[in-house]
């Protein structure tokens, strides 16, 4: 069953209740929130304390994905926000493993995230460690970028490391209606739409993913 993450960073901030009320209603099974600090990419946004401000509005699965240099200096403060999923970049903190078993203290779900041009081969030694494995098809910190069709075949070898663990593949990047259906036929089964959920009518784009992803 493919899930969906709509990422919040695609919506219009102007009308957040709004927007986060119309995904609610697409029966969505998490919503993706970017955390960037400005300095692993050169973008900013969400910090803790605006994802403790969104917590009270709904009751949507909080998938958080820290662009951050050195994110465990963070993550207490992002699970105290509210967050049930936190990944973190391979490429971004000095020692994965600990990053990775500092979430699992808390409680919350962990995931590694891994930029374009990272071979998988850093996830060897942590599957065991792990829920979720986010394949960004962008180079990270914005969106709107365009989709990197070469990440295909990388979800596919991250499928085949996996075998039978209970591990989510996660596809974050220019996601839409007609490049979903290539990523889940390789192996991913939780995707993340910012720009494509968000732009104009909420409900037939989430209804027109997820109609493409199953197909
Ligand atoms: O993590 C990121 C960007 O780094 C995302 O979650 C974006 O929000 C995706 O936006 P689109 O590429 O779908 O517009």
């Amino acid at each position: 069953m493919v899930k969906l993450s709509p990422s919040i960073f695609g919506a219009d901030f102007g009308r957040l209740n709004e927007q986060i009320k119309a995904v609610e209603d697409c029966n969505v099974e998490m919503l993706h929130i970017d955390v960037m600090d400005g300095n692993y990419v050169p973008n900013i946004a969400f910090g803790p304390d605006q994802i403790a401000m969104l917590r009270p509005h709904t009751d949507l699965f909080f998938d958080v994905h820290m662009m951050v240099t050195e994110p465990d200096r963070y993550i207490e403060r992002i699970v105290k926000a509210g967050a049930q999923m936190i990944t973190v970049h391979a490429e971004a903190t000095t020692h994965l493993h600990r990053s990775l078993m500092l979430i699992k203290s808390f409680g919350v779900k962990c995931g590694v995230v891994l930029n374009p041009a990272t071979p998988p081969d850093v996830l060897k030694y942590v599957l065991d460690d792990i829920d979720m494995v986010l394949v960004m098809t962008v180079n990270p910190g914005g969106g709107g970028g365009a989709f990197n069709p070469t990440m295909i075949e990388k979800v596919r070898e991250i499928k085949e490391m996996i075998g039978d663990r209970d591990i989510d593949i996660q596809v974050d990047g220019g996601v839409n209606a007609d490049n979903v259906k290539s990523l889940v036929d390789a192996g991913a089964n939780v995707i993340v739409a910012g720009s494509f959920a968000f732009t104009g009518d909420v409900a037939k784009n989430l209804d027109d993913l997820r109609k493409a992803a199953d197909a």
